[in-house]
């Protein structure tokens, strides 16, 4: 099967799919031609005063006794063409900013859904920067596209049309110079942007990760101020930081002259010299008169001011195609299958059949794992470090679905299982599940939306946890913060588990911490742990021995085979793996 890890979304962020823009703008395209004809429109009207003012200089300075009534029409048509250009533009903004809006909430509500869908595993693997820039930064990129470079780009090619076409009218040697002189910007443009492909998608890229690092870094504060700045995560961020400074080190060095050229040929300093200087020389030939040269002043000076946006809108469009490629490539990840037959199962025993799984598709993190887990009981899964319980325990609620094999809940494979009734099912008291920014009530109340206050209690007492929220500051109604904050490990390790005994799920999968709790708390954790587990389907990862020597059944891991199983002193007296490591531990411990 295709696993579900991504093997480095941030790396791969460069490589822009060609297309993805048209095809996830597909549902606004009628919009979008609007808006750019609206925005072209509006720039050949924004050009029309221009031309009437070049016009009225023109008349005027040939007869500047007669045709008032010319010059008067002229003055009409400016302000015509004034006016139309802010009807237009407004229209033009209105219509970019509205498909700006739909498309912006139909692809925020596919990216929900989309997640919504995916195995939970993804998301372990790729971190929550991906996603919170898929849901930020990638979406602004798409709406600078549409609300900014669409209009931006058809105004510039508007505008230079229109005044070229005026000024061929006028005078075409004329319009031959300024011509050549933007002709001569555009290609010392082309010159600083040769290597820019290559330069923007290593410094897009390097953008990226330094802001998923940067979240990340926000993410995992306390842990990161806790191993100051020797963190992966700092390492991480440093390096992104450097990528960038090299790549836009290296970026400027290569194209500070054509750039700096570019600058001077687009600038109105450049084309005033050209016109003023060529207009100087045609005059004085003859073949031009004042009042033409009057209207290359007028018209052309201007241009390079309406070009320039251009260039911006252009980068505006680079980028957000490299967005679209990045939510198009979020999109296109397999959703978690959802059965064609879907049932229910009526018991609640785990199976486990020859399971194995491969998270890279190469090693095999559990090869071969077979096992009943009863209702009722309780099964540890030990093992060294590494050796695939925390993996084996993330099958059951299908974070990652098996390589081969199969996972029975109540004899029912648990890929035949709707999620939602599957998740239902269990409780998952995993280490990193974490609290939300909510009050305590509520972050009980997970466990079963909707129960009533006294049941929140029932189960907060039931975890030994009662006593600790009364003592808070506005008791169940105190606000915690997305680490739990103010409560120690054992507290929030408690809060979970009321939480789990309030969903009443009939199969637990716990995760023991792997910190070691002081005794008291540690009693307290156990003692709540009892309660939830009976009658029910208990499965523990368990990182310290003696917490499980009472458990109905120990399945005993190596390098992701199962090795040995059996109760405790079962597997004492076989000395094998389990008495090892328990008389390692009980020695640390004596
Ligand atoms: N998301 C992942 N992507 C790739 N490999 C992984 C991933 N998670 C775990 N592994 C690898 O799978 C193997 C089993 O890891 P797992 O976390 O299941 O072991 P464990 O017994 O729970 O270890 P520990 O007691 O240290 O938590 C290890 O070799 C680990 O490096």
């Amino acid at each position: 099967m295709s696993t579900t890890t991504d093997a480095d979304p941030e790396q791969s962020a460069g490589l822009a799919k060609p297309g993805a823009l048209a095809r996830l703008f597909a549902p606004i395209r009628p919009y979008l031609i609007v808006c750019g004809t609206l925005s072209a429109l509006s720039a050949a009207a924004g050009i029309v005063p221009y031309i009437a003012a070049a016009e009225i200089a023109r008349i005027m300075l040939d007869d500047p006794a007669g045709s008032a009534a010319a010059v008067w029409t002229w003055v009409g048509v400016g302000a015509a063409g004034a006016a139309l250009w802010l009807v237009l533009l407004v229209q033009s903004s209105r219509v970019g900013h509205y498909a700006d809006a739909a498309i912006l909430h139909s692809l925020r509500t596919r990216i929900v859904r989309h997640l919504g869908a995916l195995p939970l595993g993804w998301f372990r693997s790729v971190g929550s920067g991906r996603v919170k820039r898929a849901m930020t930064g990638d979406l602004e990129e798409m709406h600078e596209v549409i609300a900014h470079a669409l209009g931006q780009l058809t105004g510039a090619v508007t505008v230079m049309a229109v005044a070229a076409g005026y000024l061929f009218f006028v005078d075409v040697p004329m319009a031959l110079v300024v011509l050549a002189v933007l002709g001569l910007m555009g290609i010392s443009y082309r010159v600083s942007m040769r290597s820019m492909t290559a330069h923007v998608n290593r410094l897009i890229t390097a953008e990226g990760r330094i802001s998923a690092a940067s979240v990340e870094y926000a993410d995992g504060i306390q842990v990161v101020k806790a191993f100051g700045t020797g963190g992966q995560v700092m390492r991480r961020f440093d390096d992104a930081v450097d990528e960038y400074a090299e790549a836009f080190a290296a970026w400027v060095s290569e194209v500070r002259y054509s750039s700096a050229m570019t600058r001077l040929l687009g600038s109105e300093m450049a084309v005033l010299t050209a016109v003023t200087a060529a207009g100087s020389v045609f005059i004085a030939h003859g073949s031009l008169t004042v009042a033409g040269l009057v209207a290359f002043l007028v018209v052309a000076v201007g241009l390079p001011a309406s070009v320039l946006p251009a260039v911006s809108a252009a980068q505006g469009v680079r980028k957000g195609r490299m967005g679209a490629a990045n939510i198009e490539r979020l999109l296109s990840r397999p959703p978690l299958p959802e059965p064609d037959r879907p049932q229910v199962p009526a018991r609640h025993d785990v199976e486990l059949d020859h399971v194995s799984f491969t998270y890279d598709g190469k090693t095999r993190a559990v090869e071969d794992v077979s096992a009943v887990c009863p209702m009722g009981r309780v099964t540890a899964i030990v093992g060294p470090s590494g050796a695939g319980k925390t993996t084996l325990a993330s099958l059951l609620p299908r974070f990652y679905d098996v390589t081969s094999g199969s996972i029975r809940i109540g004899g029912v494979d648990v890929r035949s299982i709707p999620s939602a009734e599957l998740l239902r099912s269990m409780s998952l008291v995993f280490q990193d599940v974490a609290l939300l920014r909510d009050s305590v009530a509520e972050n009980i109340r997970i466990g079963r939306p909707g129960a009533d206050d006294a049941a929140v209690r029932r189960a907060a007492e039931a975890a030994h946890v009662h006593d600790v929220i009364e003592r808070l500051p506005d008791g169940y109604d105190t606000l915690l913060d997305a680490g739990g904050g103010r409560l120690s490990g054992g507290e929030r390790q408690r809060l979970t588990i009321a939480r789990a005994i309030l969903s009443g799920a009939p199969i637990v999968v716990l995760d023991e911490a792997t910190a070691a709790l002081d005794p008291d708390s540690e009693a307290a954790v156990q003692d709540a742990l009892a309660t939830l587990a009976t009658g029910k389907t208990v499965i523990v990862i368990a990182h310290r021995l003696h917490t499980i020597a009472g458990a109905d059944q120990i399945l005993v891991l190596d390098r992701g085979r199962l090795v040995e199983r059996g109760a405790h002193d079962e597997l004492l007296a076989r000395d094998g793996l389990y008495a090892r490591m328990w008389a390692a531990q009980e020695g640390v411990l004596a």
